[in-house]
């Protein structure tokens, strides 16, 4: 569970008054799923919304996110829209943390993505990427590169001679297959199945921003497809895979760049999840409650897409048959 901060009665009265908006509170329900953030279901006279008090987002980095969600919204993405306060701010402090209202999306979360749900991720991403073209603040990716080599620096002490190896090599390839002419913008980099809501076929709903940041939009994609169109091995679902990126596609026409460097993608997609999630493992974080992910499963995924021979673009649309 994680809800790691309370709110009373009273103080969510007092919070609420700065929004007059969207009325009074009539419900408030603590969210069960999530690690990162404390949220809550709230319903008030006007309608129903989502109240999250923001626990270890940096706090810089808060109005990034809030700005990013409005402008999507703006542009009619299945996105949270976040509500101002009576004085134009998404930030109010709540119970001793920096806390937002966004609207809560219809849908529900599938568990086992099929063909649609794929063709329809792609569609949603590719749109996004174009409108993230216009967004004027940028936001360099924590997790990126740097990050890769820090942390399996700071891992060599846990991992077995195994992992090293293969964590080293792929460090490697991906530092000597490194490109400076992808195309760059506003990325989710957290686009699981479970960040995305949907009714029948239909994608709903985006959530979880608080990745999001400036970087390669070709690594969005796979950081998708290395989880949507996968089968339980790790390996790639050429129709899922397809369905993905033929959408994608569609939405924003990929390049020759692009194309060429897929391969290299798809492994640095599956490496900055087995990196995070062995970290999780090997350093789990104080007062943490729910079980970490397990970085196997990535450590699978990087293998298998390692095995893919340099010129076998799963899915790929323009690819021959
Ligand atoms: N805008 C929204 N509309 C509908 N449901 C939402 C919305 N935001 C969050 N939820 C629900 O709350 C749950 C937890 O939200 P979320 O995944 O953002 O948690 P978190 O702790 O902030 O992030 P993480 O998943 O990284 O731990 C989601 O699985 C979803 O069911
Ligand atoms: N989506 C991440 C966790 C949240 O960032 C993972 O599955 O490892």
């Amino acid at each position: 569970m994680s809800v790691y901060t309370s709110v009373t009665p009273e103080q969510l009265d007092e919070f609420l008054a700065h929004f007059r908006q969207i009325g009074e509170a009539r419900d408030l329900q603590g969210i069960s799923q999530g690690v990162e953030n404390t949220n809550y279901f709230l319903t008030t006279d006007r309608g129903e919304y989502i109240l999250t008090l923001f626990e270890r987002v940096p706090e810089q980095d808060l109005p990034f996110f809030l700005n990013l969600m409005a402008f999507l919204a703006n542009d009619g993405l299945p996105v949270p829209r976040p509500v101002p306060d009576d004085e134009g701010s998404f930030l109010r402090r709540l119970a001793g943390k920096t806390a937002a209202i966004v609207t809560k999306l219809p849908g529900r979360t599938i568990y086992y993505p099929g063909v649609e749900h794929c063709a329809e991720v792609g569609r949603v991403l590719g749109r996004m990427h174009r409108a993230g073209q216009r967004f004027p603040d940028s936001r360099d990716n924590p997790r990126g590169p740097g990050w890769w080599q820090d942390t399996a620096a700071a891992l060599e002490g846990d991992l077995s001679p195994d992992e090293w190896r293969l964590l080293q090599d792929e460090l490697t390839y991906q530092y000597h297959n490194r490109r400076v002419d992808l195309p760059r913008g506003v990325i989710h980099a957290d686009l699981f199945h479970d960040n995305a809501l949907f009714e029948g076929n239909e994608l709903t709903g985006v959530i979880d921003f608080y990745y999001a940041c400036s970087d390669v939009l070709a690594f969005d994609l796979a950081i998708v497809a290395n989880d949507w169109c996968i089968h339980p091995d790790g390996t790639l679902n050429p129709y899922r895979t397809r369905a993905l990126l033929k959408n994608y596609n569609a939405e924003r026409p990929l390049t020759s760049v692009e194309e060429a460097l897929w391969p290299v993608m798809l492994r640095g997609a599956a490496l900055r999840f087995w990196l995070s999630r062995l970290w999780d493992y090997h350093h789990p974080r104080d007062g943490e409650l729910t079980s970490t992910k397990d970085p196997d499963t990535f450590r699978a995924i990087l293998e298998a897409r390692r095995d893919l021979p340099q010129n076998a673009w799963v899915g790929w649309p323009k690819a021959a048959e």
